[in-house]
């Protein structure tokens, strides 16, 4: 496979100063090289460039809108670029509203895609029903067709149609849902495995019923949003919403060799690294492990494996 890797520097979803630099330590520890060793073709775009609109007040609730929506559509259209001349994009956030671009732009290249998403958080509030009024916890809510009358056009999301819809959506590992998520969750019938089904199926029944969930027929490109949180912080300590009782390491890696093994991975997004949160161990280890779960999207399985072609001499 073809993987084009494109860093998403950009902080403006939240509050917190820091997932700017996600991208940087990422790459730094050694993201790029580490998937060429499994037999990739990967190249690095670099980074998208990142807007900052001067007095970006606050519309209808959401902060950094027009920040936030012109940054999108930057990422959207780069995003459309890479998945044009690669087979699978890789998206180095970066905060979870990079999502909105990522997803967008990747539709325009694969309308009938699915999204599994990974995460503590559901993120689709709407600017209404959010108590933070930080886009992070939203990107879903701009990109399903049944929200759009809920959701109101802020400045610098004209760009942007809803691409999705809610049956196309699969949660893995919720555990901090707002009542608005809840609502929505259950109003429009989106499939969703927290870490309450996770211990009371097993991650391998939970994977196989959200692929089974939105993909049925086992034929759509599926977009894979992971956000790091959604592994036990003990694992990924250096992000900005951290929540105890996450994902285990090996939970998490049977997710992404899961997905590896359709063979329809699109796109993955790795959001919400926050370098500058914990102390040099915590940014260490969160990279690590981030990068380790990355690998085995791409081939690493625990099994053993083999560049492409190998033959024992
Ligand atoms: N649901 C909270 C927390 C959102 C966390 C966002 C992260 O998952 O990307 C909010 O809306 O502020
Ligand atoms: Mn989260
Ligand atoms: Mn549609
Ligand atoms: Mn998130």
């Amino acid at each position: 496979e073809r993987i084009g890797v494109l860093g998403i520097p950009f902080s403006k979803g939240q509050s917190r100063v820091g997932t700017e630099y996600g991208p940087e330590v990422l790459r730094n520890g050694g993201i790029v090289r580490k998937l060429q060793n499994l037999g990739c073709h990967v190249k690095d775009h670099g980074d998208v460039e990142v807007i900052h609109v001067e007095n970006d007040d606050p519309e209808e609730n959401a902060k950094n809108p027009r920040t936030v929506g012109q940054t999108s559509k930057l990422i959207a259209d780069k995003v459309e670029q890479v998945l044009r001349s690669d087979d699978i994009c890789v998206t180095l956030g970066g905060d979870h509203s990079m999502a909105i671009g990522c997803i967008a732009g990747n539709a325009r290249v694969e309308p009938d895609l699915v999204v599994l998403w990974i995460d503590a958080h559901a993120d689709i509030n709407t600017p209404m029903t959010s108590d933070s009024g930080n886009i992070h916890g939203m990107p879903l809510s701009f990109l399903v067709h049944e929200l759009e009358s809920y959701v109101p056009k802020l400045p610098g999301f004209e760009w942007l149609s809803p691409c999705i819809h809610a049956k196309d959506i699969a949660y893995i590992g919720l555990r901090d849902v707002d009542a608005g998520e809840r609502k929505i969750i259950e109003k429009f019938g989106i499939t969703a495995f927290s870490m309450q089904e996770v211990d009371k199926y097993g991650i391998n029944e939970v994977v196989e019923r959200a692929l089974r969930a939105v993909d049925p027929e086992g034929k759509r490109p599926i977009h894979l949003s992971f956000d790091v949180d959604a592994m036990d912080p003990t694992l990924t300590p250096s992000t900005g919403t951290p929540v105890i009782g996450g994902l285990s390491l090996r939970e998490t890696y049977y997710i992404a060799e899961e997905v590896a093994r359709t063979g329809r991975l699109s796109m993955v997004d790795v959001a919400e690294v926050n370098p500058l949160l914990g102390d040099d161990k915590d940014k260490k280890l969160t990279v690590d492990m981030t990068i380790s779960v990355i690998q085995r999207f791409f081939g690493n399985r625990r099994g053993g494996c083999y560049p492409p072609g190998y033959d024992i001499p």
